[in-house]
């Protein structure tokens, strides 16, 4: 394990708020067992195991039904311990992979088949080496003609830079914990003005309202971070999405109770009907579309 690594919350209390029924996480992870489910050769950080079942433990705890499950950097390309979280869920998680550029189509297909509707590009440097921007381009083509979309991790500092390539990308984009706002600098500064006219710019960005545990520097109950999910999930409703982020990586200042997590939603999306486009509408016309949502 990582020197210092901080493992997760092993009794988070139950949230106050309830969510409407069929509500998604749609951003948490599972890591391991190592055992079972090597982490890779080039990872950045070593995490305690975060199992499968773990993780479905604390989706019932917190009253949520399903999960999307988003490859972790610490597994690289090799989607398998993915790809058993999804075969265990019983329909109830879909899952996000990471794959190079050497893919087959033949295991992009298993992938599919598999519950696997997204691909992550990750340009956080802390966790990945570089991959040539011409490689994304290559890979997000051949998930397009799958139906996938593209999840993308990135830090406020890259999102000029990054514009022009973001763009460029085919289909539906989600953005990873809001881009990674510096709070600090209010709801009212030039970099989170710069990433809502890029929403506003390109009907096809998302983004996830999620991690305040990672942005804030207040800590909890993050008063500091609340003010920059509450205003894009008031105007962009139908393109945002909530998740945990368990079992919380790398976390250094504190580690978040899941329950308390679940009750920065109503502050987040203040009224019934943002809940359910956060919670359940969203997440299922994207990972979910064949079903219908009552
Ligand atoms: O900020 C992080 O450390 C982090 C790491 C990973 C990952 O290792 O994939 O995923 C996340 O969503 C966040």
């Amino acid at each position: 394990m990582t020197k210092d690594y901080m493992p997760f919350h092993a009794s988070p209390r139950k949230p106050r708020f309830s969510a409407p029924a069929g509500a998604v996480d749609a951003h948490c992870h599972v890591f391991g067992p190592a055992a079972q489910f090597p982490f890779a050769p080039e990872r950045k950080y070593t995490p305690v195991d975060a199992s499968k079942e773990k993780l479905f433990a604390l989706r019932d705890h917190l009253g949520l039904l399903r999960n999307v499950i988003v490859q972790a950097t610490c597994h690289g390309a090799d989607n398998a311990a993915l790809v058993d979280a999804l075969d265990a869920a019983d329909g109830l998680a879909r899952g996000v992979a990471v794959v190079n550029a050497d893919v087959t189509d033949a295991e992009l297909r298993a992938l599919d088949a598999a519950g696997v509707r997204g691909v992550r590009f990750n340009f956080v440097k802390r966790l990945v080496d570089d991959t040539p921007r011409d490689v994304f381009k290559a890979i997000a083509a051949r998930v397009n003609a799958l139906g996938w979309h593209i999840v993308v991790y990135f830090e406020a500092p890259d999102l000029p830079d990054l514009i022009p390539f973001l763009s460029e990308l085919p289909g539906v984009i989600v953005v990873d914990h809001m881009g990674r706002p510096d709070v600090t600098a209010g709801v009212q500064s030039e970099g989170f003005k710069l990433f809502q006219s890029f929403m506003a710019d390109n009907p096809n960005i998302w983004v996830k309202v999620s991690c305040p545990e990672r942005l804030t520097v207040a800590g909890p109950p993050y008063d500091d971070v609340v003010p920059f999910a509450r205003t894009l999930v008031e105007r962009f409703p139908d393109r945002v999405l909530w998740g945990t982020d368990w079992p919380h990586p790398n976390m250094k200042s504190h580690m978040p109770d899941d329950g308390e997590l679940v009750d920065t939603i109503p502050r987040v999306a203040p009224t019934e009907a943002l809940q359910r486009a956060l919670l359940v509408d969203n997440p299922m016309r994207l990972y979910w579309p064949e079903e219908p949502v009552k």
